[in-house]
């Protein structure tokens, strides 16, 4: 479970977050979009206990990070910036980690094989592939069996194949009960995989809520026997309605209600579509009304 409570980061006069509040709950996966700049890092690099909030607090699991027990039996985080000594193989990579973390060492070969590097576990990391690294990453971050994963752009350098590992990888834990909160700006691929979105812009929250929730506040595709009189019902109805070529596009009210409407007002449809909301739209829309 991660609480983030009016978390709010000044660098001298840089609002780098302002009163941000989300939570990050067990069983789902949240993400936490945001152009460049918007504070996801400072968001998490303060969750992680790299930087210290001017106000507020970010929890993991009712605690800070830095009054955590063992922290890395809580949380694992998959961050931007490289991780490991390339002169070093996968498996010593590991070890290290382990020894550093105070955490057990039986269980790199498997971990090494869940992450799909078995063959690679005596190569130098200096010879991995992006994909390969963020694959040692994300083992090394599993090493402490923790029920929370931090995940920042983990998506950058895997192939279509790594990105489909990563979303089971990704479902395993949150079936599991686990928390995993994930960064990106891929939003065709994090849509496939996100429970819940908490959308950043400029340091604030613009938007956040279940994606089946923000997904759903869809528009209706409409085409019916007169256009005339069907957009100025829906409109009394109080539907935004605009025209785009021979359908009109409804926003504000069910399918049913447009169908009811249609029946009261004595016109046909010839077609009724419900457009869900990808995520890309979604993010388009909050951050253009800002
Ligand atoms: N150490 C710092 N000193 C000064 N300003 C900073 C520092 N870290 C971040 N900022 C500023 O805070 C704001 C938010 O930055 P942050 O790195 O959190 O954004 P981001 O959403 O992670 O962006 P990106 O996707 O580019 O990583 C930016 O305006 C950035 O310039």
């Amino acid at each position: 479970m991660i609480e983030i409570r009016e978390l709010t980061k000044t660098y001298g006069r840089v609002d780098a977050v302002r009163d941000v509040t989300f939570t990050a709950a067990p069983g789902r996966v949240t993400g936490l979009l945001g152009l460049n700049g918007s504070g996801k890092s400072t968001t998490l690099r303060i969750l992680l206990g790299l930087a210290r909030p001017t106000r507020g607090a970010a929890l993991i699991n009712g605690s800070r990070y830095r009054d955590l027990d063992h922290p890395l039996r809580h949380v694992g985080a998959v961050l931007e910036q490289g991780l490991s000594h390339p002169g070093q193989t996968g498996y010593a990579h590991l070890v290290t980690q382990a020894l550093l973390g105070g955490l057990a060492r039986n269980r790199i070969s498997g971990l090494l094989e869940y992450v799909g590097l078995e063959h690679a576990a005596a190569k130098r990391t200096g010879d991995y592939s992006l994909g390969m690294r963020q694959r040692l990453a994300v083992a090394t971050a599993l090493l402490g069996e923790p029920n929370v994963l931090v995940l920042d752009e983990p998506a950058n350098g895997l192939d279509p194949p790594g990105m489909g590992w990563l979303r089971e990888l990704m479902r395993a834990h949150t079936a599991g009960g686990g928390t995993v909160l994930i960064s990106s700006h891929l939003l065709a691929e994090l849509e496939q995989v996100v429970d819940d979105v908490v959308i950043i812009g400029q340091g604030r929250i613009l938007a956040a809520g279940p994606m089946t929730e923000l997904s759903g506040a869809s528009r209706l595709r409409i085409r019916g026997g007169d256009q005339l009189r069907l957009a100025q019902g829906y409109e009394q109805y109080g539907a935004t309605v605009s025209v785009d070529g021979d359908v009109l596009l409804v926003a504000g009210i069910t399918p049913e209600q447009a169908g009811d409407i249609a029946l009261h007002l004595r016109v046909p449809i010839y077609e009724l579509v419900a457009e869900t909301q990808h995520l890309e739209d979604i993010f388009m829309s909050v951050a253009e009304a800002r």
